[in-house]
């Protein structure tokens, strides 16, 4: 087996869904840019001939890497969990965050789990729901759907749901209570266990890649001429990542150009700052990877 064969790394994404999209633009600004002509494809390959994306639903992509179909994945922990597929958690996403509850109706009398001794709980989540009843030694009765699951009770065919909030704004417009929290997830990078062993390379390489962009977010990149005698001012201002980087000014000896990594959200307050202490010709600039 040449390195290369050795090295061809499978990574399994979502087809469609609300994580779909931004998982796509997380591998682009990552650099690794995918080469589909067309959106029904199942496989695409993509900038790095060792790397090609399988297109999968997200509740198949956990047994899909469990089983070596694909060598990486990136899903829900959710998904992972209701599969509960053996593989190795390898990177937050830090996106398409949700929390699975355990939820009943406000004026059904049921606050707590125990409640529901001898109840029905509809839920798209039947494994994870059968294994919090199972650990707490609660006996129900499931009912298995595939979607709008919050009609269920209003409908008369389950007493609790086992279901996905985000906003709550689901939960809040059906009159359902949360009774308990069951998971957080987020959308995550897995790898098949083998793989971890034996392809590290690659799979190092493309976490980095992802790794970096989940590290650029929410920060920008600020540039501005300072004349030296306003330096410390400006200095005080900036936190930056590590400290500004302070460099000469090739036409001007009276001026120093000053760089610093910032959280976006301070950019607005912190202009004005920089203004007023001294800085000019400032330029703020988007980032798309920051490699620590
Ligand atoms: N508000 C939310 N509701 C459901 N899933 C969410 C939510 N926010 C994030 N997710 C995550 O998105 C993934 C759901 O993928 P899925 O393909 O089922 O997306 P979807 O947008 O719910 O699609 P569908 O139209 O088939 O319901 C899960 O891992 C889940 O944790
Ligand atoms: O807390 P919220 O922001 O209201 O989001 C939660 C809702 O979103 C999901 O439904 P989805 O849109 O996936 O439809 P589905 O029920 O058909 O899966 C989930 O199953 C909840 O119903
Ligand atoms: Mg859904």
């Amino acid at each position: 087996m040449t390195d290369e064969t050795h090295e061809h790394i499978r990574l399994a994404i979502p087809n469609k869904g609300r994580i779909s999209d931004p998982i796509i633009d997380l591998l682009e600004k990552g650099g690794l840019h995918l080469h589909s002509s067309s959106s029904r494809k199942l496989i695409a390959p993509t900038c790095d001939p060792a790397v090609e994306v399988l297109f999968a639903r997200p509740i198949d992509i956990p047994e899909y890497v469990a089983n070596g179909a694909a060598d990486l994945g990136i899903t829900g922990r959710d998904m992972v969990r209701e599969r509960g597929a053996s593989v190795t958690e390898i990177l937050d996403l830090k996106m398409g965050s949700a929390t699975l509850v355990l939820a009943a109706p406000e004026d059904s009398g049921i606050r707590t789990a125990k409640d529901l001794a001898g109840k029905r709980i509809a839920t798209e989540f039947p494994h994870t729901t059968e294994e919090f009843f199972r650990e707490r030694g609660i006996p129900v009765s499931l009912f298995p759907v595939s979607g709008a699951c919050e009609a269920t009770p209003y409908l008369g065919v389950a007493d609790a749901i086992v279901d996905l909030s985000s906003s709550g704004t689901t939960l809040k417009t059906n009159h359902l209570m949360v009774l308990e929290e069951i998971l957080h997830s987020t959308t995550i990078l897995i790898g098949n266990n083998d793989a971890m062993q034996h392809r590290r390379g690659k799979i190092d390489e493309i976490t980095l890649a992802l790794e970096s962009v989940i590290s650029a977010r929410g920060k920008c990149y600020l540039m501005m001429n300072v004349n030296r005698d306003s330096l410390s001012e400006v200095k005080e201002v900036l936190p930056g990542l590590g400290g500004p980087t302070v460099m000469d000014v090739a036409s001007d000896e009276s001026l120093v150009a000053v760089h610093a990594v910032v959280d976006e959200e301070r950019v607005y307050q912190l202009i004005t700052r920089l203004r007023n202490a001294g800085a000019r010709d400032i330029l703020v600039m988007p980032i798309d990877r920051l490699i620590r």
